[in-house]
């Protein structure tokens, strides 16, 4: 028999059979589309969601609330491409979640279904520097794209002319109305296009020289007439992993584009980052600039109840709901996205608890649940060091020492390095990740004043000491600590 209590091809042998659910069973029952109930009781209740993808982030919502103003800005800004100008480069600022690619990316289709309306070539291009974050990689993934466009535009006007030769073939004055004064002059034209679909080669996602990407994308964009403009979301991320040199050099191209005009559109979550650009490309990029402030409480408020008319079942929210959540989002910074996840975490736990509605409590246990995950993700990503360093605070809290110094933290962190063979810093780097622990918000550090013996740092954990030790724990490092228990009192009997 195989270990997995089968006869090796995956069917369970006689005495598994006798006690447990054999698998002839499972598919008899299949044929008769009867089942074990496995979800019925699941999906006895009333459902709270009527759609629930509303509340997602990958969702694009129709109406923007509140963003009037800034949308209107770019439109008037971007109205240029409409009539064939170039449109100035817009940087557009403020804190994550505050509608700023929602409202770029309405803009960029209404920009695009209108020149579709008045056909005017003008098309636009997103890209999110988070993952698109090198020079290669970006005019690569631009130059194909306008590849592919190029393609289908090749192939569209192939089949015009080729049948165009086929009825000037029968009937010369076929070609009086068309801009060809002659058959040959068809048969030419065809045999450009044809040329020009053969040299077009896709750029490989590595391994070209970066000019030759760069003059690869510079004829794709070229070789038709249009406006295009460049949306990088993101655009921070891109100049701190790779430089300004992609902005310069798309920021200069126009000077040389003989059929199209580019244009830039830079997103970014941090202004800071054009102190690093170089003058020129920073005068070009930021020529509009737009900023898109925190909402407030209320403005939130709006934004909720506009997504959770169409997410949930009439009736499923208390009144308090929609203005917790939007109140717990605007002590945050104004996130509409944390606001979203509220309300949808808020309403998932409902509905896992079988509620007919969703209360002001399941949206506190919403807001704890993803204040747990965030410190889940901050706690598990960070460095070895700081890991030891933190886990010396929580043994330390766990036996009941209040007002933690940085002296006593360091004390059980070199025991902690000892036992795990890490390398020891000073004192005062320690001192350092303590800091940026409180800078995460996972402790809170402040300094008191000790009269004639100094100032010194008093350290408390700012996050539940269980799911964080557990956290900790699971590292394979940290994990290899069997019993910490001695440090701590090794430190009460020095
Ligand atoms: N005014 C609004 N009306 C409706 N939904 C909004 C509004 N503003 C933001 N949202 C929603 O909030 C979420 C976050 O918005 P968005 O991604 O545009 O933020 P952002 O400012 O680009 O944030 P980041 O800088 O983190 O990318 C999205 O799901 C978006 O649909």
């Amino acid at each position: 028999m195989s270990p997995d209590g089968t006869d090796g091809t995956g069917r369970a042998t006689g005495d598994e059979a006798a006690t447990d659910v054999s698998l002839d069973e499972v598919v008899l029952d299949e044929e008769d589309g009867d089942s074990r109930g496995l979800f019925d009781d699941l999906l006895s209740g009333e459902p709270i969601f009527e759609n629930k993808e509303v509340l997602r982030p990958s969702y694009t919502p129709h109406e923007l609330p509140h963003r009037t103003e800034q949308i209107n800005q770019m439109a008037t800004i971007l109205v240029s491409a409409l009539r064939g100008e170039t449109p100035s480069n817009i940087l557009i600022y403020g804190k994550t979640g505050t509608g700023k690619t929602a409202s770029a990316k309405f803009v960029s289709q209404e920009l695009e279904s209108t020149s579709q309306k008045y056909d005017v070539p003008c098309e636009v291009e997103y890209i999110n520097c988070e993952v698109t974050d090198t020079q290669y990689r970006v005019l690569a993934q631009l130059a194909n794209k306008f590849i592919e466009k190029n393609f289908s535009v090749i192939e569209d006007e192939l089949d015009r002319l080729e049948d165009l030769r086929t009825r000037a073939g029968d009937a010369p004055n076929s070609l009086s109305d068309t801009e060809f004064d002659s058959l040959d002059a068809v048969e030419e034209r065809i045999d450009q296009l044809e040329t020009d679909r053969e040299e077009m080669e896709t750029v490989p996602m590595t391994g070209w020289p970066t000019d030759r990407v760069y003059s690869t994308f510079f004829d794709a964009v070229d070789y038709n007439e249009r406006v295009v403009v460049i949306m990088l979301d993101e655009i921070d991320k891109l100049v701190e992993k790779s430089g300004d040199d992609t902005l310069y050099n798309l920021s200069r191209m126009n000077s040389e584009l003989d059929n199209s005009r580019i244009s830039i559109m830079g997103i970014s979550n941090d202004l800071k980052f054009t102190d690093f650009l170089d003058p020129r490309v920073k005068s070009s990029l930021g020529e509009e600039e737009i900023v898109f402030p925190p909402y407030d409480a209320n403005q939130l408020r709006d934004i909720l109840q506009h997504r959770a008319d169409v997410a949930f079942k009439d009736g499923a929210l208390t009144d308090d709901v929609i203005p917790l959540c939007a109140a717990f989002a605007a002590q945050e910074h104004g996130d509409a996205r944390r606001a979203l996840d509220l309300l949808r975490t808020a309403g998932e736990l409902a509905e896992r608890g079988q509620a007919d509605t969703v209360e002001e409590a399941h949206v506190r246990q919403a807001q704890d649940k993803i204040e747990l995950d965030r410190v889940v993700e901050v706690v598990r990503t960070l460095p070895t060091q700081s890991k030891i360093v933190l886990f010396a605070i929580i043994l330390l809290e766990k036996n009941g020492v209040h007002n933690i110094n940085t002296g006593e933290v360091f004390n059980i962190y070199k025991r902690l390095c000892e036992e795990i063979d890490a390398d020891i810093l000073t004192q005062r780097r320690v001192t350092d990740l303590i800091s940026e622990l409180d800078m995460l918000g996972i402790v809170n550090a402040v300094v008191v004043s000790k009269g004639r013996y100094g100032r010194t740092k008093e350290i408390s954990l700012s996050v539940p000491i269980d799911e964080t030790e557990a956290v900790l724990l699971s590292d394979s490092r940290l994990g290899d600590i069997e019993n910490a228990q001695p440090f701590v009192q090794a430190r009460f009997d020095n």
